[in-house]
């Protein structure tokens, strides 16, 4: 299992800026093997300035991207109209502004209950795999203060699921469900690249990357690419805490 691959950068600017020419790369050297590029997004808000780099002119038009499939590593339980929304914050910041068209873009049905959600997500996965393994070329993830990613969230039961699918998990603190896809499936991707930055992710960034292994409390520690990488682009905040 190869180790984590660390990009640190000054500035939060200059980490997104990094994330997106490895995004576009990435995405190039795919299409230009396979024909088309699938990519799992992050959600939350550290991603969003990177999606308005990604729909920038700059960066817009070194890519066909019609060639790729959007995916969501993890959606809040909410409408779709709701602006916790995931698939929303990605629709304002990328999808409209690209014109993606709606059948490159699979988002979850919150309209369902959770668990049918999770189903239907994990079945529209697996049809457009096909009967090849479900692997995604990218999945973008972040880091929350507590070390969760995606929605594998400290304590709960996903933790320990090991199919390679999407579930629901419900947040007792927040009362709130989440649907998120397991960590068997996140690590099948070729390419896994974190985006954190800002002091307040330093300690959880060096407890996923260095501390003893505690996936209740730190459930990152789950990504260990299977025979892809992991990347993780960081400010130096985030990385200031880094036991070296
Ligand atoms: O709730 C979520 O949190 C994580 C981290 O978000 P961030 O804004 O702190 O980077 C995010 O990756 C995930 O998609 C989202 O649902």
């Amino acid at each position: 299992m190869s180790q984590p691959i660390l990009h640190v950068s000054k500035t939060a600017d200059l980490a997104v800026l990094e994330l997106a020419e490895f995004f576009i790369r990435t995405a190039k050297e795919t299409i230009a093997k396979t024909g088309r590029f699938s990519v799992a997004l992050s959600g939350g808000s550290s991603p969003k300035k990177l999606y308005e780099l990604l729909a920038s002119p700059e960066f817009s038009s070194q890519l066909d991207w019609d060639k790729v499939d959007f995916f969501f590593g993890d959606e809040r339980y909410v409408p779709s109209d709701d602006p916790d929304s995931n698939a929303l914050m990605v629709k304002k910041a990328l999808f409209d502004p690209l014109h993606i068209p709606a059948k490159n873009i699979f988002t979850v049905d919150t309209s369902l209950p959770p668990d049918e959600a999770a189903l239907k997500y994990t079945q529209a996965i697996q049809h457009r795999y096909q009967a090849e393994q479900v692997r995604f070329d990218l999945v973008l993830l972040g880091l929350g203060d507590n070390s969760h990613t995606a929605s594998l969230f400290p304590h709960t039961p996903v933790l320990h699921d090991t199919s390679v699918s999407v579930k629901a998990v419900f947040l007792e603190e927040q009362n709130v469900y989440r649907i998120t896809m397991t960590a068997p499936l996140i690590n099948l991707a070729h390419h896994l690249a974190f985006l954190v930055y800002g002091k307040g992710k330093a300690e959880a960034v060096d407890a996923v990357l260095n501390g003893a292994e505690d996936i209740e409390n730190h459930p990152a520690q789950l990504i260990r690419a299977a025979e892809g990488e992991v990347h993780w682009f960081l400010d130096e905040p985030a990385a200031s805490v880094l036991s070296v």
